[in-house]
């Protein structure tokens, strides 16, 4: 299988070893998945939990084992974090607070977790020359220009308002006040450190800018895998309300927009650039699917009626409710408007495009989040509850 793998230029790929930071979360969960069964690459997957890989690391007959060791650390203190980088050919660093909830009520916590965090990882794989691969955000955009226009301006059909492009749109976000900004704010700045690392230090390195991957493992169900007071990201806020049959909350009417791609489409993606290190290195990458645009109120009728579909169940008599960002996000929410993605740029370097249809992803992601905790959230609900 291996042997013969390929890179976009005809050259074999050489098996490598990989520093994978933050392989426990969502995406690095897909990412070890497909490392394993797909490519002959080792990985050192270091996180502070492994729920998410635990199929992967147990039992020791699994075919891939002895090509991935888990590492139990926090990068925030730990020192075994220098030697592990130094022992793998690249590191990717996932690692970071990124559900919205946070942005503005732990704005500390967030900026620490995005920006000083990532500061020793930039750090040691510049000096020990070793490649970088590091995931930033769409959020780094933050509001279109079109947003700023008035609404009958004819310049809001044109998509140089609105198409974001790596190499030429700006980043635009709200006043300090807003803290729901210190994310894409600390983003932005650890991605100017890594690229003035490449610019003055020679650092190799590639910078991912997701733009709302979903599917299966997104965050957690409050209350039976995560905090019952916690709010987690669209997909999995969603899915809780259909899981319960309760309306959808949909912040300040659901008329910001967003386009949606599959994870196991973008995890394409993320191997071409692991396994094409010269078309990669030096590239800031947008990750997403322009076609799968629909503001987050499209969201939740198209998720009403696929669950609708899988779960067997009949729909909801009020399907959404409306609620204000302040009662959902509390003081300092802002929102990013609209986020198309311009594929120029992934497409020249990696040949790579999205296949996946939001409702195509939707089916399979809402299978398995019906499949994985219908049962669980029925036993929950019939618990009495204590006085
Ligand atoms: N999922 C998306 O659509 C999306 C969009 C934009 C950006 N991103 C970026 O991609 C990266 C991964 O996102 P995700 O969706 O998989 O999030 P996630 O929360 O599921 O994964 C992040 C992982 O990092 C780990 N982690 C955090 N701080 C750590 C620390 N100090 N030490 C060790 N481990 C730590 C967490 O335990 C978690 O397992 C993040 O940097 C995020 O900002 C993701
Ligand atoms: O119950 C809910 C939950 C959310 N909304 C609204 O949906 C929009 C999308 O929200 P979410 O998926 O939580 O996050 P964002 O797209 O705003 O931000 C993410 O983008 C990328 C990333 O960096 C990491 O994933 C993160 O910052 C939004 O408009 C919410 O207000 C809702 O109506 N109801």
């Amino acid at each position: 299988m291996a042997a013969s793998r390929m890179d976009l230029d005809g050259r074999p790929i050489k098996p490598i070893t990989i520093c994978m930071i933050g392989a426990g979360g969502f995406i690095g969960s897909h990412l070890c998945e497909k490392l394993m069964s797909e490519t002959p690459h080792k990985v050192l997957a270091l996180d502070v939990y492994n729920d998410k890989i635990k199929h992967l690391l147990e039992p020791d007959s699994l075919p891939w084992a002895g090509r991935i060791q888990f590492h139990r650390l926090n990068i925030k203190h730990d020192s075994r974090l220098e030697g592990l980088i130094k022992m793998a050919d690249l590191t990717i660093n996932l690692a970071a607070i990124c559900t919205p909830a946070d942005y503005n009520t732990r704005p500390l916590d967030t900026i620490y977790s995005n920006f000083i965090d990532a500061l020793p990882v930039v750090k040691y794989c510049s000096e020990n020359n070793k490649r970088l691969i590091h995931f930033s955000t769409c959020e780094v955009y933050g509001k279109t220009i079109q947003s700023f226009l008035p609404k009958d301006s004819p310049l809001r059909q044109d998509p140089a308002y609105y198409v974001l492009k790596e190499d030429v749109s700006p980043c635009i976000f709200g006043s300090i006040e807003k803290q729901r900004w210190s994310y894409a704010c600390a983003k932005q700045l650890i991605e100017r450190l890594i690229y003035a690392e490449g610019a003055e230090n020679g650092l190799e390195f590639t910078i991912v800018r997701p733009f709302n991957w979903i599917g299966p493992r997104m965050d957690f169900i409050p209350g039976i895998d995560g905090p019952s007071e916690g709010v987690p990201r669209v997909l999995a806020c969603f899915s809780n309300n259909l899981l319960r049959r309760e309306p959808l909350k949909l912040v300040d009417g659901g008329q910001s927009q967003r386009t949606f791609v599959y994870i196991k489409d973008a995890i394409e993606a993320v191997l071409l650039m692991i396994e094409n290190p010269g078309r990669a290195n030096g590239h800031i990458f947008n990750v997403g699917n322009p076609n799968n645009e629909v503001t987050v109120r499209q969201l939740a009728e198209m998720m009403t009626k696929v669950y609708t579909k899988v779960s067997g169940e009949s729909a909801l008599e009020t399907p959404t409710i409306d609620v204000s960002s302040k009662e959902f996000y509390g003081e300092g929410y802002d929102d990013s408007d609209k986020r198309i993605p311009d594929m120029t740029i992934i497409n020249k370097q990696l040949g790579w495009n999205p296949k996946t249809s939001l409702w195509d992803l939707l089916e399979s992601t809402l299978t398995y989040q019906h499949r994985t905790y219908a049962e669980a959230i029925k036993k929950s609900m019939a618990k009495p509850t204590s006085s």
